[in-house]
């Protein structure tokens, strides 16, 4: 179809506009700052609703919306490029964004597997022998998600979109579906079997990673001769790292698992937050003796580690880690982190590092943004990270890439090997020498029942807020808790030793809870105070915490 003919402003030349598309519900798609929906029948009460049809006028939105936002000056059409994680449905859907690109009247280049960082990063790359820097990015991916699922991640130069654009993105959308026919998807298909080429984009984005990790050890080809690294890639995109990236500079990666493809993730959630996919690749260094684990979650924007004695670097040691690096390149910055992160690593980057940590919302998108914010007022800041394993560097242009976080870890091995001071990741694990974490670190997500009628027709986020309301007022008058001075959301309170942050997840109808206490019964006592004030909300399942407060002691 002609791009006017899917123009959310141009009139519908389609007499017979077709009804029997599925009626979808397309601000249900937003997620935050991505698009997630289900892909593949077959999970009961999970309908399809990111058809292939419903895909084609999302791609259509954004190259209508990028069309809107280009320099009227430049002749030449878009390009937008388009790669995918190993997700079943990745391949149609793929074809379906391609038609929607390409019947806007824009370039379609596909990168086929890819990571999400790489996208972004092809909005950056000079280099016209990979037509390349492009003009936007869509990944395909629903992340860690189950088999299910699928969805998409927009990219500029700018970054990535936010909530506001992926609304607008869906509104024109919702238009484009509408006007939509099946004369106009048989024109779609003609259009784009004529504007796809397809590229090899992993090889530069790879080169990218090898040569940073060279120049970073004085320009030697191999600086990581020696050591053993075994990656985890979950059967996501990640099983390029071995091969592409470390064996280049020298690693030996035997013992890595899981690189291939596999959408239907039989081996472990690709997921560094999930404790038995940390199980997996902390195994696979103690088997092969290795220096190092990494793992990755499935498009490769999240990562963590595992040392040589098999100690795990994810969440606040990994942050830890991290800030380690960054601090010792620039003294004093100020480090951005999500709202769950524990009081140890507050006083580890202040009181160790000498930088200052700003803890503010969870989110990647909200702590990157939240760091090009303080740099623009004047606060230096060089790293936002997050529990989850994203991190973006300012060094990296603000890329949410866990591969390139990654290469911090590298490059300290390679200068390490250089100075003969460490052996193995000895290295890494001095640095967070003085880190200390919590005996007990819980996360309970307390789920809210829309349909109950304790909500009074009411949004669950307006039920979340009343939540968090009333527990302020029940923890404020008790003398042994206190509200976190600064907090940028929901309610954070310290006492007996530990600290408890009750919050409204970003997506979902789900209060999560975060306790940390240096013993049990004193995580029992914050979980208590919580439980005090949630057990009058009865849409709001509070089973995890009845249970954790009568299983732990
Ligand atoms: O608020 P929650 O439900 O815990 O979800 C928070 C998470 O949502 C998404 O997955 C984002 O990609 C993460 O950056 C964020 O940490």
């Amino acid at each position: 179809m002609a791009w006017n003919a899917i123009h959310p402003h141009a009139p519908s030349t389609c007499a017979n506009t077709v009804s029997s598309f599925e009626k979808i519900d397309f601000r249900k798609l937003q997620n935050g700052s991505d698009i997630r929906g289900v892909a593949i029948s077959g999970v009961e009460g999970e309908p399809i609703n990111l058809t292939e049809p419903v895909t084609e006028a999302i791609a259509a939105a954004f190259a209508s919306w990028l069309s809107d936002r280009k320099n009227p000056n430049e002749s030449r059409r878009l390009r937008i490029s388009v790669g995918h994680d190993s997700r079943i449905s990745a391949q149609t859907l793929q074809d379906a964004v391609s038609r929607g690109i390409s019947s806007s009247g824009s370039d379609v280049i596909q990168y086929g597997l890819a990571s999400t960082p790489a996208m972004f990063n092809s909005t950056l790359t000079e280099d016209e022998n990979f037509l390349c820097p492009v003009d936007g990015a869509i990944m395909i991916t629903a992340s860690h998600l189950p088999y299910n699922r699928n969805g998409f991640k927009f990219f500029t130069n700018s970054g990535g979109l936010g909530k506001a654009d992926i609304k607008n993105i869906l509104e024109r959308a919702e238009i484009i579906y509408g006007k939509c026919t099946i004369e106009n998807l048989k024109e779609s298909a003609k259009a784009a079997s004529m504007a796809i080429q397809r590229v090899d984009y992993m090889a530069v984005y790879t080169s990218d990673l090898v040569q940073a990790v060279r120049k970073a050890a004085g320009n030697v080809e191999k600086p990581l001769e020696g050591f053993h690294i075994v990656v985890d890639a979950g059967n996501g995109a990640g099983g390029f790292f071995p091969g592409k990236v470390l064996e280049p500079l020298g690693a030996i990666t035997t013992g890595s698992q899981f690189l291939e493809p596999d959408g239907l993730f039989p081996n472990h959630i690709p997921n560094p937050e999930d404790k038995s996919a940390m199980k997996a690749i902390t195994q696979a260094v103690l088997d092969n003796k290795a220096d190092l684990g990494i793992i990755f979650d499935t498009d490769v924007d999240r990562s963590a580690a595992v040392d040589s004695t098999g100690r795990e670097f994810n969440r606040n040691r990994l942050i830890a880690l991290i800030s380690a690096i960054v601090l010792e390149e620039h003294p004093g910055t100020t480090v951005v982190t999500d709202s769950v992160t524990s009081d140890g690593l507050t006083s580890f980057i202040e009181k160790k590092l000498g930088g200052r940590h700003h803890r503010f919302k969870r989110g990647y998108k909200n702590v990157i943004d939240e760091a090009i914010r303080l740099n623009s007022v004047g606060e230096e800041a060089h790293l936002a990270i997050e529990t989850s394993g994203h991190g973006a560097l300012k060094e990296n242009r603000w890329l949410d890439d866990g591969a390139y976080l990654m290469v911090k870890l590298l490059n300290k091995l390679a200068s390490a090997r250089a100075s003969d001071s460490a052996s193995g990741s000895k290295v890494l694990t001095d640095l967070v020498e003085g880190f200390e974490e919590a005996a007990i670190a819980v996360e309970l997500r307390l789920k809210i029942d829309q349909k109950h009628a304790n909500l009074k027709g009411g949004s669950f986020r307006d039920y979340g807020e009343a939540v968090l309301k009333h527990l302020e007022n029940t923890t404020s008058s008790d003398p042994k808790l206190q509200k976190a001075p600064v907090n940028h959301e929901g309610l954070r309170v310290s006492g007996y030793g530990g600290w408890f942050l009750l919050r409204l997840s970003l997506h979902d109808p789900v209060l999560p809870l975060n306790i940390e206490a240096p013993s049990k019964e004193d995580a029992v006592r914050l979980g208590l105070a919580v439980l005090e004030a949630v057990k009058e909300f009865p849409a709001l399942d509070a089973s995890a915490l009845l249970n954790l407060v009568q299983v732990l002691p």
